[in-house]
């Protein structure tokens, strides 16, 4: 199985990417901000609602004990120390809630599925370059009570998109209309239909050792690559520094 992951900014139109996905090209998608909405319900069992609580005090909880997002939003996007407090209860239980729904989709046996992710990639410091302004404009139409001051918070407290970039094999420019965004998605998936090849995917489905290993094979190789690419670009940035 393909296990795909999508990310982008904050309203830079990983949702619409997938819900053209799912509708149109029917490939199951984990959506993790649907995960992390789950996982602070007072029903669940990963009890990170308690833990919020004991963190930022019960402020953040409204009259019916659920959790109050706009209160929690205002503290954490203003915040790096706060947003990391909160990223350091939520997260893990996220990311094993996905782990669990990427294994289901396998043994249902699923030719690919596709993580929507807004944190893919995010860590280190901020430069600015792009599309902020479209983010911003778009984000302020989506949420028209948010005030722009506090938008601007979410925007900066995630890594700019020029820096996510270039961990991505296949970037989708959204700066244009709807249409052209739904063209890129069509040639996108043609793409990963390729990459997951006509008999490969099944093969590791009906043998599940060949998938585990070829998960790991997968894995180890972008590792190799990552490690590669990152000894080159700081030998690039050494040698700029000496001229
Ligand atoms: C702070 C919370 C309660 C605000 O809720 P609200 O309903 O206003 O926003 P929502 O959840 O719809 O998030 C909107 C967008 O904000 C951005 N965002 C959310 N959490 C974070 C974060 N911790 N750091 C940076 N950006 C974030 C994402 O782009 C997300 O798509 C909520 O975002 C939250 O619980 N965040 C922690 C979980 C998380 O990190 N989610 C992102 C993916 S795992
Ligand atoms: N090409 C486009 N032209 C105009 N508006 C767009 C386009 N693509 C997306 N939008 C709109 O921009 C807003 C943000 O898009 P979307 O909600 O898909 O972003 P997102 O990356 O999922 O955001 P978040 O990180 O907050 O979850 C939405 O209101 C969406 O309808």
């Amino acid at each position: 199985m393909l296990v795909v992951g999508l990310t982008g900014g904050i309203a830079t139109g990983k949702s619409t990417v997938s819900a053209l996905l799912s509708q149109r090209h029917h490939i199951p998608i984990i959506d993790a901000d649907l995960i992390a909405r789950d996982v602070v319900s007072p029903s669940s069992s990963t009890r990170c609602l308690q833990k919020l609580v004991r963190a930022f005090g019960d402020d953040i909880l409204l009259p019916d004990g659920s959790l109050d997002r706009a209160k929690l939003g205002e503290i954490i996007f203003k915040d790096e120390g706060k947003r990391k407090t909160l990223n350091g209860i939520v997260h893990p239980a996220v990311r094993w809630e996905m782990f669990k729904r990427v294994v289901g989709y396998w043994m249902r046996g699923e030719k690919m599925v596709v993580l929507d992710v807004p944190l893919l990639i995010e860590g280190g410091v901020w430069r600015w370059v792009g599309s902020e302004e479209i983010q911003l404009t778009r984000l302020l139409t989506r949420d028209p009570t948010l005030p722009p001051s506090s938008a601007r918070h979410r925007l900066t407290s995630q890594l700019p998109i020029a820096q996510k970039v270039p961990y991505a094999d296949i970037v989708l420019d959204n700066s244009g209309s709807r249409s052209e965004l739904e063209e890129q998605v069509d040639l996108m998936v043609q793409r990963l239909e390729r990459e997951a090849g006509r008999w490969w995917w099944r093969v590791s489905w009906v043998l599940p050792p060949v998938g585990v290993l070829s998960a790991l094979g997968v894995v180890v190789w972008r590792w190799v690559r990552w490690v590669w690419r990152e000894g080159r670009r700081r030998r690039r940035e050494g040698r700029g520094k000496k001229e």
